[in-house]
Order: structure tokens, then sequence, then C-alpha cells
């Protein structure tokens, strides 16, 4: 087996998978240091599940390789067997055995241990997925987030060097989702296992990810934290996918200043651009604010109720629409103007 020089616990480097001609994933390249939760976040048939197969070992590789702990897994000249890859793996039917109870089914990849052992393993999983208690029960007797975590203790039982989640919360309901994805984080982070979970769904990588692999028409457009991946999109696809982002013209005045819709802005480092060049600037929703005193107007073309706060679609003069955030006691109707304001701590500029 080769051996890779890399402190990396699974490491991908200019990884190509094709189906026939179809290139489905080309030169993805990330690294996750052990114990880092890592996610493949993308739109629908950008690559994420066939790229999540290839590590797992149910595709092969036609150029580049990935490697764990070091020693090379896949690539086209070796194909280690899935079995032997010591990988656990989370998929999102769940698919837990129906006949055997939650501890038989826990303890399914174990076989191999003495019975004390799994025994002990069984119970410290049970404990960390919050079902003590739960033993004998069978799986048609849990909901939906206790199945889930009954099948994601079963992947983490024999101590996988890495583990692979697909879609693991997609079957769940919004409200299930909002708790049990922040739970699945600590269980992941309790054991110290690498992981790597493919989502579609930004909020849900964000809330459970260290690194965000952002992928779009099979290659990774930026591998980064949320909080990077979110403030510092490094290409418009990233900008345009992750938070409602949209843009809005600019005319760059010198180094540090910029002139919008609604403005002048100063930018906190010089933007690299020359005078008079004009630029594309970054707007999400909660980066316009409602501000009575603002000098600027528009007039509010929608509006959707968030609970704790509005979200308003407001039209300039110029006839130019942009998303604002208001606090929820701020209730306008449609066809009122009100004033908004730039609020930008992050200034993300696109050249035209
Ligand atoms: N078995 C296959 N044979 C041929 N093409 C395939 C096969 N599986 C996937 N593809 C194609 O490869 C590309 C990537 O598919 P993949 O399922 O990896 O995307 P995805 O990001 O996981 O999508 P989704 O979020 O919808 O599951 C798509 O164009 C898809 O049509």
């Amino acid at each position: 087996m080769s051996v890779v020089s890399s402190d990396l616990q699974l490491w991908l480097e200019g990884v190509d998978v094709r189906y026939g001609d179809v290139k489905a994933v080309s030169g993805a390249a990330f690294g996750l240091h052990k114990g880092e939760i890592g996610c493949l976040l993308g739109p629908s048939g950008c690559g994420k599940s066939t790229l999540l197969r290839a590590i797992a070992g149910f595709e092969t590789v036609a150029g580049g390789s990935i490697a764990m702990a070091g020693k090379v897994i896949s690539s086209p000249t070796l194909q280690l067997d899935a079995q032997e890859r010591n990988i656990g793996m989370v998929f999102q039917d769940i698919a837990l055995f129906p006949h055997l109870t939650v501890e038989q089914n826990i303890a399914f990849g174990l076989n191999r241990w003495p019975t004390s052992d799994q025994q002990a393993r069984v119970q410290v999983l049970l404990d960390l997925i919050g079902l003590s208690g739960f033993e004998t029960r069978y799986p048609n007797s849990l909901s939906g987030g206790q199945q889930q975590r009954v099948a994601l203790a079963r992947a983490l039982a024999p101590k996988p060097a890495v583990l692979l989640m697909d879609e693991p919360f997609s079957g769940l309901d919004a409200t299930l989702k909002e708790t049990l994805v922040p739970d699945v984080r600590d269980i992941l982070l309790k054991e110290g296992i690498t992981a790597l979970v493919v989502t579609h769904d930004q909020q849900e990588a964000f809330s459970i990810a260290d690194k965000v692999a952002l992928m779009n028409q099979g290659c990774i457009e930026q591998f980064s934290t949320p909080y990077e991946i979110y403030h510092k999109p490094e290409t418009r696809f990233a900008a345009d996918f992750i938070g409602q982002g949209y843009f809005i013209p600019a005319t760059v005045l010198n180094s540090r200043q910029i002139n919008t819709d609604l403005g002048v802005l100063d930018l906190p480092q010089e933007s690299g651009f020359t005078p008079e060049f004009t630029v594309d600037l970054l707007v999400r929703p909660d980066d316009v604010l409602h501000d009575d005193d603002s000098p600027f107007e528009g007039e509010i073309t929608k509006k959707f109720f968030k609970g704790t706060f509005f979200q308003y679609q407001v039209a300039l003069a110029n006839g130019r629409r942009l998303w604002c955030i208001a606090s929820s006691h701020h209730n306008h109707e449609v066809g009122q103007r009100i004033g908004i304001r730039l609020d930008l701590d992050h200034f993300v500029l696109f050249p035209c």
C-alpha cells in the first residue's frame, strides 16, 4: 500500500470520478485532521454522493488519490476493498435491522469482540446517544430521531477511522433536525471521530461541520470554515449559493471607497480595484437594515414575517430591489416607503 506524507486522517488530492463519459467529480482536493467534521455541500447533482461513495470504496477513481492516515486507499492503480477501509457509514434511509433490538443493532459490527467488551461498548454508546434503557426495544417502537441515533451508534461501535454520513437528516422533519443536528455534532466530537457529512442544506452544514467543501458541477469551489464560506466567499457561485446572497453594482472611487445606490461605503482594506472600475458588491438580507434616519428610501414590494424579524423586499427609485431585515416590531405594509441603509462588516467585491 502506498504511503503519503500527511498528518491528515482523510486526504483527497485531485480526485476524478467518472461514470462512462460523465465526469461526476473533477480534481477534488481537501483534507480533514483527526476528529474534524467535514461536510460536502452543494446543489443536486454536483457530485457529493459520488465523492462520498469513492471515499467509501464503492466507486473507483479515474485520477488523483484518496488517503487515510497517510495510506493511499484509492488511486487509478489501487483500490482497497470497501470492507478493508475501516470506514463507518450512516445513510439517509436509516436501515436498522427490524428483527434486532436496539442493543443487537448497535453490537452488529462487534461480532469479533469478546462479549463483555461488546456489552461495555454498547452501554457507552447508548449513554452517548441518550438512549440508555432502550436496550431491548425494537426499531419500530422508536421515533425517527431515535432510530437515526441508533444508526449512528451502530456505525460508531467498531470505532472506524472515518465516518461517512450521506444526507443523514433529510428524512426528518425541520423541528427534529434543529435538535438532532447539534446533538449529532456533540456525539461525533465526544467520540473524537473524523467524519464527512453530505448535505444540500447549508444550515445543516453550518451546524454540524468544522469545514465545508462547497461543490459545484463536480468541482470543489471552496473548502473552508462555515464562517469563512459565509463571509469570505471566494467565487461568485459560493457568494450566490450561500445565505441568499445577491449582488449590487458599485463604482470604485478610490482604493478604500466605493459608491453604491445606498451611498459611499468605506472599505476596511484596499479593494485592489482602480478608480471608476465597476464592481459587484455581495449583499445579504442581514446587510440591509431598516433605519428611519437613513437618507435612502425604498418602497416595500414584498413582506415575510419570520417570527423574530420581518424580511422585506424593497424597491429603490432606480427599480433595483433589495432584501432587508427589520425587527418584528417594525410592521410595515407592502407599498409603504421605509428608510434603509447598508451595514456590512465584510466587503466581497467581484469585477463586473
Ligand atoms: N450511476 C450513475 N451513472 C451515471 N451517472 C451518474 C450515476 N450516479 C450519478 N450520476 C451522475 O453524476 C453526477 C453527480 O451525481 P451525484 O449523485 O453524485 O450528485 P449529488 O450532488 O449527490 O446529488 P443529490 O444531492 O441530488 O443526491 C450527476 O450528473 C448524476 O446524474
